[in-house]
């Protein structure tokens, strides 16, 4: 990455062109703003050896990047307001909008900001993001991270955060509905009535209790779904490339198409990899048994959509449900057609005892609130503390928080290319200091160093943090006091 396009202050103001006084003025104002919890480390903190009482223990320092109402966040995609509010609460500026954005919007906006929150919609490819110069973390309100170009995005030293399991849930009871729905052919019944027409049929109704559910994934919803279904009185067999213990008596089958030989229902719950597109098409559904019912609520392009329809069409499949497209319209409104989408959502929508919904698997109160606030503090301790955990794209890094015994003390975060000697040349510009505690990790071609180093005086933070700019290994540094 070259170091001259990154224009971000990262350390307290200088970039901004501010001087030493006024830097002081920064750090000492941020001092008691921040709600304490914010620190990831708060739970963990180690105490000086036996030094302080209950009642004296060191406050946490809040280490702030630069000021805060400087950093720009911008949420798209209607991030709940409860990481809205974490976010403001910090004095970011923060602009939340409803929709996505199309990708020479996006570009636009992303050029200035620091910090995205964005859900499943928002494509953050390699060429939106080259755009970005100021951004230094990305928000994946949701749990899938495929519309993130990861790699791009680690070897530019942008971490990704996302929400590993806060709607798992959400998605499981949606799944428990459908499969109802569909044994019973709710759907249609409902349609025809609001149509004006009773159709009281019981052929090709069923209970679903005694039936055999296929999962696809048995990961946090699939096995979320796993349990609920047995509860139903449903037989569960599962398929995952790892080997899983089964909930309840759940058993993991040795290949999809034993599954799909077996299955009455099967459900799909995958990571949309490249192994996974395509993984239901033509081929996998004729491996299905006549009369049974196809669910996609992973990724669009998990299944092969003209594959399913013809299936549908010939009464192979008795009925289907998708949650996820191909291609998914950026706002609401009427815009699920095949001239906005592709042929194929006109042929959706032309068969019998199939359930379309708008990618709501996730859209509770509870999953949206939950999500909100794990990934926005997620946020917050990226750009305040510079602390890593749980990214999806980084090493996982945290050291304990610095305290306010602890005044001269700066943290240095270094984002390198992860290749040899590249400590021993970190370590000689630090050797200046005393390295109070390190951690260093590396994940693929990327490292990502903490250090908490004290003696610093502020008129000593530029030198640092440049002579760490200067070293050609350099994806990124951010000094943090
Ligand atoms: N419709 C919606 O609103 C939502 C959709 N999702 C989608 O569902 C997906 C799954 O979510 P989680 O269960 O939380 O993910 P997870 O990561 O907990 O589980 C995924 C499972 O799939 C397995 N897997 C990966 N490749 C596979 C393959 N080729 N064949 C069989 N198994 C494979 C993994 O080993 C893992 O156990 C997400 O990646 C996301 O794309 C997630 C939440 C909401
Ligand atoms: O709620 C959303 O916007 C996306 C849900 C989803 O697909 C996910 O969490 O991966």
């Amino acid at each position: 990455m070259p170091s001259a396009a990154r224009d971000i202050p990262i350390v307290n103001g200088h970039s901004n062109g501010r001087d030493e006084a006024s830097l002081a003025r920064t750090v000492s104002n941020s001092f008691g703003t921040l709600d304490l919890s914010t620190s990831p480390s708060a739970t963990f903190h180690t105490q000086h050896s036996g030094s302080y009482g209950s009642a004296q223990k060191p406050s946490t320092k809040q280490l702030k990047p630069f000021a805060t109402q400087d950093v720009k966040v911008l949420l798209l995609e209607n991030v709940n307001k409860t990481g809205q509010d974490i976010l403001r609460k910090q004095g970011y500026q923060v602009e939340a909008l409803k929709t996505s954005l199309p990708e020479d919007q996006l570009i636009d906006k992303i050029r200035d900001v620091h910090v995205i929150g964005i859900r499943s919609k928002t494509q953050l490819s390699a060429n939106v993001l080259k755009h970005a110069k100021n951004l230094i973390v990305i928000g994946c309100f949701c749990i899938g991270t495929n519309q993130v170009d990861l790699q791009y995005a680690a070897q530019n030293g942008i971490c990704v955060f996302n929400s590993p399991f806060s709607n798992s849930r959400s998605v499981a009871e949606l799944m428990i509905g459908e499969i109802i729905t569909l044994a019973r052919q709710l759907g249609d019944r409902s349609n025809e009535m609001h149509q004006g027409v009773w159709n009281k049929v019981s052929a090709g109704c069923w209970e679903v209790r005694g039936k055999t559910l296929g999962i696809v994934g048995y990961g946090h919803v699939g096995s979320q779904l796993s349990v609920l279904a047995e509860a139903m009185g449903m037989k569960v067999i599962y398929y995952d490339v790892v080997n899983l213990m089964g909930l309840g008596t759940a058993t993991q089958v040795h290949t999809l198409e034993q599954l799909l030989q077996q299955a009455d229902f099967v459900t799909l719950h995958v990571p949309e990899l490249p192994e996974t597109i395509n993984l239901i098409s033509a081929k996998e559904i004729e491996q299905m048994k006549r009369g049974a019912y196809l669910l996609n609520a992973s990724r669009g392009s998990v299944v092969d959509i003209p594959a399913l329809v013809s299936a549908l069409q010939s009464g192979k499949l008795a009925g289907a449900a998708l949650d996820v497209y191909p291609n998914e319209p950026g706002s609401n409104g009427p815009t699920f057609t095949s001239s906005k989408l592709g042929s194929w959502a006109d042929d959706l929508r032309g068969v019998n005892n199939v359930l379309l919904t708008p990618h709501i698997g996730g859209s509770t109160e509870e999953a949206q609130s939950a999500i909100g606030v794990e990934v926005a503090e997620s946020l917050v301790n990226y750009v305040n503390l510079g602390t890593t955990s749980a990214a999806v794209n980084m090493p996982e890094v945290t050291l304990r928080s610095l305290t306010m015994d602890e005044p001269n003390h700066v943290r240095v975060i270094y984002i390198h290319r992860n290749v040899p000697g590249v400590l021993r040349k970190v370590n000689e510009i630090l050797g200046d200091h005393n390295v109070d505690k390190q951690m260093t990790d590396s994940r693929g071609e990327v490292a990502y160093l903490m250090a908490d180093i004290s003696n610093v005086n502020v008129s000593e933070i530029k030198d640092l943090y440049q002579h760490l700019e200067d070293l050609g290994s350099r994806i990124r540094t951010r000094v943090l006091y």
